[in-house]
């Protein structure tokens, strides 16, 4: 039977700004998102039987039809009837890197990859803006994770824009081993506490105030001049102002790595994840030793990363 692996890869959100409210419960977004080297291994390999069998051996991931992954496979079957009968069923087995409820759109990403996989498994001919169109179905940052790399997410994530990536950055990245963030947790306490701006689709002014109001253009113009110490400068994320007077570890985490240099720290996502961003592969380990030996907190963890500008890799 045939059998395809995949690296999918982690993301960090380098800008994040919440615009408004959306009649739909989601929130208007202008994101800066980037693709990084540390990643899940996704393996697809061609049944006999019409099934979805999902392996996973981490104890935070569901394995039934609530895994991002499987809902994904089923979503082509369900569009895709007669390709997935005749081609039989699906075993897909995760092999998970990318810490989970971390903000890194881990399970995104497992969903990206097995569109990616299935796609070839069951010569669908899908193109990657069809995949990004059904990623979409499946959450708002899967679209992303199918094209990886550097990009502006506007809409609810999914609308995307690819920009030249700056891949020489490092990212040192770190996590309380027992603590979660959950989405829509971070999303409806912003809602409560800062009431953002309801927005109607059929709403011009609105549309145009909106506009007005966004201030990602510094971070956009770092990014096309490849100026790293720039990209420090304008991190930004909406969603610390929930997450971290929540979670006062995360905030003594988040100084702690700003305090040993780099060009910037932030908040990817929803959290609690804190990334700084480095030079060099060796200032990032330098960083990740400082603030070990700082904290020495058991359960926090530490991953060195590179920029990557890929999503989903195709591996032998
Ligand atoms: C925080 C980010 O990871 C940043 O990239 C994303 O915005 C979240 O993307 P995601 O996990 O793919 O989110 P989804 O699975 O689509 O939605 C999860 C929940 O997050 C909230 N949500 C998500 C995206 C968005 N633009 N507005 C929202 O309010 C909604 O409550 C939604 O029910
Ligand atoms: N393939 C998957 N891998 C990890 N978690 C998954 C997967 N499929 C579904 N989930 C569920 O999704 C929840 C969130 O996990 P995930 O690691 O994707 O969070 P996240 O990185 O914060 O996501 P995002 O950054 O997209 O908001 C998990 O608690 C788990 O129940």
């Amino acid at each position: 039977m045939r059998l395809y692996t995949l690296l999918a890869a982690a993301k960090i959100n380098l800008y994040l700004e919440i615009l408004g409210d959306r009649c739909d419960g989601f929130h208007e977004l202008v994101m800066v998102m980037q693709s990084i080297s540390l990643a899940d291994r996704v393996t697809v390999r061609g049944l006999n039987m019409p099934m979805i069998q999902l392996r996973c051996d981490h104890p935070q991931v569901p394995t039934d039809a609530t895994n991002l992954a499987y809902r994904a496979a089923m979503l082509l079957q369900e569009k895709f009837p007669d390709v997935a009968n005749k081609s039989g069923g699906v075993e897909i087995t995760i092999d998970k890197r990318i810490p989970v409820g971390a903000g890194l759109a881990g399970g995104s990403s497992n969903g990206a990859a097995a569109l990616v996989g299935l796609n070839l498994l069951w010569d669908l001919g899908l193109t990657q803006m069809e995949l990004q169109e059904l990623g979409a179905e499946l959450g708002s940052d899967v679209p992303f994770c199918v094209m990886g790399g550097t990009a502006i997410a506007t809409g609810r994530g999914e609308e995307l824009d690819p920009l030249t990536g700056l891949d020489s950055l490092w990212v040192v990245l770190a996590k309380f081993e027992t603590l979660s963030v959950a989405t829509p947790w971070a999303y409806k306490t912003y809602r409560q506490q800062f009431h953002p701006t309801y927005i109607s689709a059929s709403d011009q002014s609105t549309l145009a105030e909106r506009q007005a109001r966004i201030h990602s253009g510094p971070m956009v113009s770092a990014i096309s001049a490849k100026d790293g110490a720039a990209i420090g400068r304008h991190l930004y994320n909406d969603l610390e102002k929930v997450v971290l007077p929540t979670h006062p570890e995360v905030s003594q985490l988040r100084d702690a790595m700003a305090a040993y240099g780099g060009l910037g720290t932030l908040m990817t996502g929803s959290g609690p994840t804190i990334f700084t961003l480095a030079e060099t592969q060796t200032e990032a380990e330098v960083i990740q030793t400082q603030v070990r030996s700082q904290l020495a907190h058991p359960s926090l963890k530490f991953w060195v990363a590179q920029f990557s500008p890929t999503g989903i890799r195709l591996v032998d």
